[in-house]
């Protein structure tokens, strides 16, 4: 059984400004309900993993913070209108110097806890104390970054961040972990996480779709 050491900074950006690239994807369901299922199919899956002694969500919005913290995250306002990686410094310092702090996007709605787990397990514990990633399936991106105790998370997500993180020193992890790759961005990352097999939010909000569509 792993230990559980790790605190896992996820970041939610306020709902109706969230995931853009989605909007339309499932034409029956309101986009904001989306976008929060991702996020609670994502949290969902990190709480069980037991690698992770606790998650902080950092964000603003008030729907988002009252799901997530019913489901056992710590929620961490967000620093206003800062972005991406503000958000995850902000979350990494909530978690204390001692924590070892992974950073991991809110939008793996098919991640499996048995892969996050061995992900985490692959970061060495002891020196040098470097950061490691695990790159999203495209390869361009980042889904999760992991520093050891003591040493700052320096997050370099968005676009080419994969790139972006190897430059400042970060070694990428290689297992083969499909679920915890699979980022949702578009309607065709949703149709691939729903291949892997999605988690129960997701998975209900898909059906409602399916079942609202015209014959
Ligand atoms: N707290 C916080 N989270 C953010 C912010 N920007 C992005 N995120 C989250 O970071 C994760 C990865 O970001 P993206 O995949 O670019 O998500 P996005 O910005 O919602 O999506 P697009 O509008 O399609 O670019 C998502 O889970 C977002 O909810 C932000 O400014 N603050
Ligand atoms: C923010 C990122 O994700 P996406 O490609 O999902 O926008 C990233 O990969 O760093």
């Amino acid at each position: 059984m792993a230990e559980p050491t790790w605190t896992v900074v996820v970041p939610v950006k306020r709902l109706p400004a969230a995931k853009s690239r989605l909007r339309g994807a499932l034409p029956a369901v309101p986009h904001e309900e989306l976008a929060l299922a991702l996020a609670a199919d994502t949290v969902r899956a990190v709480l069980a993993s037991p690698a992770v002694v606790e998650v902080l969500v950092v964000t603003d919005d008030t729907r988002a913070a009252a799901e997530l913290a019913a489901a056992g995250a710590r929620i961490v306002p967000d620093t206003p209108d800062a972005g991406l990686n503000a958000a995850f410094r902000h979350g990494a310092a909530a978690a204390g110097r001692h924590a070892r702090v992974a950073g991991l996007t809110a939008d793996l709605p098919a991640l499996r806890p048995a892969e996050l787990t061995a992900a985490l397990a692959a970061v060495p514990a002891g020196p040098p104390g470097v950061r490691r990633f695990v790159a999203d399936a495209p390869g361009g991106g980042t889904v999760l970054l992991a520093a050891p105790a003591g040493v700052p998370l320096e997050p370099r997500f968005g676009v080419g961040s994969a790139a972006a993180h190897a430059a400042s020193g970060a070694l990428p992890l290689a297992g083969d972990w499909p679920s915890l790759r699979r980022d949702v961005d578009t309607a065709d990352d949703l149709a691939a996480a729903a291949r892997l097999g999605l988690g129960p939010r997701t998975a209900a909000l898909l059906g409602a779709d399916a079942a609202a569509a015209p014959a």
